[in-house]
């Protein structure tokens, strides 16, 4: 087990070469945002935009569109209930992140099946919030999850329901035995989050704290993140994993120095001068 320690952001942080254009940054597709949990989504994406993915659509209920579009034009838009333009969206990205705000009634579960069937191991699926809850409730899904080997973001309750173990039993020990069978990497989100990686590491978190403690706070990590692999993918997977959630926590201490509660949206604000700031070289 290591701590991530801040040296990590210069390391996957670099110097954008010069001769480079939208492309190189990496295409993500954010999936997720019915119509309760519209935000979940626009701050996914937001965060995957503010981390500078070069390009990023948002597959999500037409609802969502006039704000997804007032919040960040950059993002662009896909319908979720169109099959035909999800499995062309999701056959274009090179991430895909699917959950926040997903909800779990059956449209849900049919976006979710349509994803999982058209991702392919060359691609990087990122599972957060209610595609997790859904998939605890589908077993059947796991041969596909194996095959596909995604990053899952639970917090403690959504770990409890896909891995069956108790919040107050939940240890490295466990946990990793779980992991390991999923084929998959585990970013389990709580005070001190820790990362049991597909190699059989674990990276654990000593930064963040309860001025953290806000709805869509795990929606715009997930979003983060999916920019980060995005944009760095040629560098060490592990690593630019810990960067992106070393990044979203200190950007939270960051701002609790002057602030009672750090909002998602005041996070994903700073991140483009704190990327910069903690940039190194080439
Ligand atoms: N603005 C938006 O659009 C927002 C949309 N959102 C979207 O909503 C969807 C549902 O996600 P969800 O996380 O809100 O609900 P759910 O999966 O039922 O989990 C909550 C249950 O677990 C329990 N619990 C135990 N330990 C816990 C822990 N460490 N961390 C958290 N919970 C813990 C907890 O216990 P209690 O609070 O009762 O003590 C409660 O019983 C999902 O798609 C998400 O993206 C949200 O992001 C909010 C902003
Ligand atoms: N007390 C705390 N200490 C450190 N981090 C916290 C604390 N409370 C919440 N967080 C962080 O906030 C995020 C919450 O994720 P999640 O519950 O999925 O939020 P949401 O689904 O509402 O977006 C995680 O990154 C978690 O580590
Ligand atoms: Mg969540």
């Amino acid at each position: 087990m290591h701590i991530i320690e801040k040296k990590i952001l210069n390391q996957i942080i670099t110097t954008r070469p010069l001769e480079s254009h939208k492309g190189n940054f990496g295409r993500v597709l954010t999936i997720g945002g019915n119509i309760q949990f519209g935000g979940a989504i626009i701050m996914a994406t937001s965060a995957a935009v503010h981390c500078g993915a070069g390009l990023v659509t948002c597959a999500t209920s037409m609802n969502n569109l006039t704000s997804l579009h007032t919040i960040v034009p950059e993002a662009m838009y896909i319908d979720y209930q169109s099959d035909f333009l999800l499995i062309d969206a999701i056959t274009r990205a090179d991430i895909l992140l699917i959950g926040p705000g997903l909800g779990t009634d059956t449209t849900s579960l049919q976006i979710l099946q349509t994803v999982l069937q058209n991702t392919s191991s060359q691609q990087l699926l990122i599972i957060d919030g209610s595609a997790i809850s859904l998939i605890s409730l589908h077993h059947e899904f796991f041969p596909l999850i194996k095959k596909i080997h995604p990053i899952f973001t639970p917090h403690q309750m959504e770990w409890e329901r896909l891995s069956g173990i108790k919040i107050s039993v939940q240890d490295d020990v466990k946990n990793t035995l779980f992991q390991q069978q999923l084929q998959s990497t585990v970013i389990l989100k709580k005070h001190h989050t820790t990362i049991y990686h597909r190699d059989g590491s674990i990276s654990k978190l000593q930064i963040g704290g309860p001025f953290m403690a806000t709805g869509g706070m795990g929606d715009t990590l997930a979003g983060i993140i999916a920019g980060f692999l995005a944009q760095f993918k040629l560098k060490h997977y592990e690593h630019v994993i810990d960067a992106a959630v070393y990044t979203h926590s200190a950007i939270a201490k960051e701002l609790s120095n002057n602030k009672y509660v750090v909002l998602p949206t005041d996070i994903i604000n700073e991140i483009q001068r704190f990327m910069q700031e903690n940039s190194g070289g080439i």
